[in-house]
């Protein structure tokens, strides 16, 4: 890991959809670097271009301007995996075999695969369930598979779109706790997409805000609070609250943008 060293470079990335109403401009002009083994989280009015961005890094949507550069020194590893938010765990494997799958996929041996497996399953607290089909498993169980599953898969870079976004709150707060267990000790770069920003705090380095759509970057935050973080704690610091207040501020106008067009929308429709 070379935190100091620039990994990821998105280099004036824009993404331009063609629709049967037109042209739509989802993101324009996104410039950001992010270092090695960081954890990047990004915010933004709904419909500002977080997933496009996200699609585009994962290599599932081409940017129509603009490129991506990946500063890859090991190129035996997959470059990324992703976590939605709707489970994308395969119901007829186990537990263990959805865990293992991407190494299966990259011809790793039965017991290496299984071994290492068993590992993650053992991190997110499900090793008696690993014999289980997902059917048998509730919502947070397989979402957590699912966070197992990229962390197993060892990419280069782990995506999230709002992983925890269809979970309650008790098994958000504990699947956030988790991830940030996970992460503390596999320090695997990530990004991050979140629409709370309770939740960016507790994990990430830092935090890019986004515009109102066409999104582009408005502002990046850096989040000094100190590693390890509890997230039953962390609220009540300061610093917390400081950083909430001032991401809040930032992030509402861009909301509040979205919000006078759609009133104007409606006013004109
Ligand atoms: N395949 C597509 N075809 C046409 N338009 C698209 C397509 N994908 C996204 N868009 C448009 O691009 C814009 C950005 O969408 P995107 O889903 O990236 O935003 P988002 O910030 O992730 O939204 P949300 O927070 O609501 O999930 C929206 O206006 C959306 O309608």
């Amino acid at each position: 890991m070379n935190q100091d060293k620039e990994y990821i470079k998105i280099d004036h990335v824009g993404r331009v959809f063609q629709t049967a109403q037109g042209k739509v401009s989802a993101i324009e002009d996104v410039n950001v670097k992010i270092k090695e083994g960081e954890f990047f989280s990004i915010v933004g009015p709904s419909g500002c271009g977080k997933t496009t961005l996200l699609r585009i890094l994962a290599g599932l949507e081409k940017a129509t301007t603009g490129s991506i550069n990946i500063n890859l020194r090991d190129r035996s590893k997959p470059l990324t995996s992703v976590v939605f938010q709707e489970q994308s765990i395969f119901p007829w494997l186990t537990v263990l075999d959805n865990v293992a799958y991407g190494l299966k996929m990259r011809n790793v041996p039965r017991k290496e695969r299984e071994a290492v497996a068993a590992y993650y399953i053992d991190m997110i607290g499900l090793t008696k369930f690993a014999k289980s089909y997902p059917c048998q498993l509730s919502g947070g169980m397989k979402q957590r598979v699912s966070v197992a599953r990229a962390f197993a898969n060892d990419p280069a870079i782990l995506l999230m779109d709002e992983p925890f976004g269809a979970l309650d709150e008790q098994n958000r707060i504990i699947l956030q706790q988790e991830l940030l267990d996970i992460w503390c000790r596999m320090k695997k770069t990530t990004i991050f997409i979140t629409h709370s920003i309770d939740e960016a705090l507790c994990v990430s380095d830092r935090i890019m805000i986004m515009t109102a759509h066409p999104g582009t970057v408005k502002e990046i935050v850096d989040i000094d609070l100190k590693r390890p973080r509890d997230i039953s704690k962390i609220r009540t610091s300061l610093r917390y609250n400081e950083l909430f207040q001032q991401i809040w501020h930032s992030l509402s106008e861009e909301v509040l943008k979205v919000k006078r067009r759609e009133l104007k929308n409606e006013k004109n429709g």
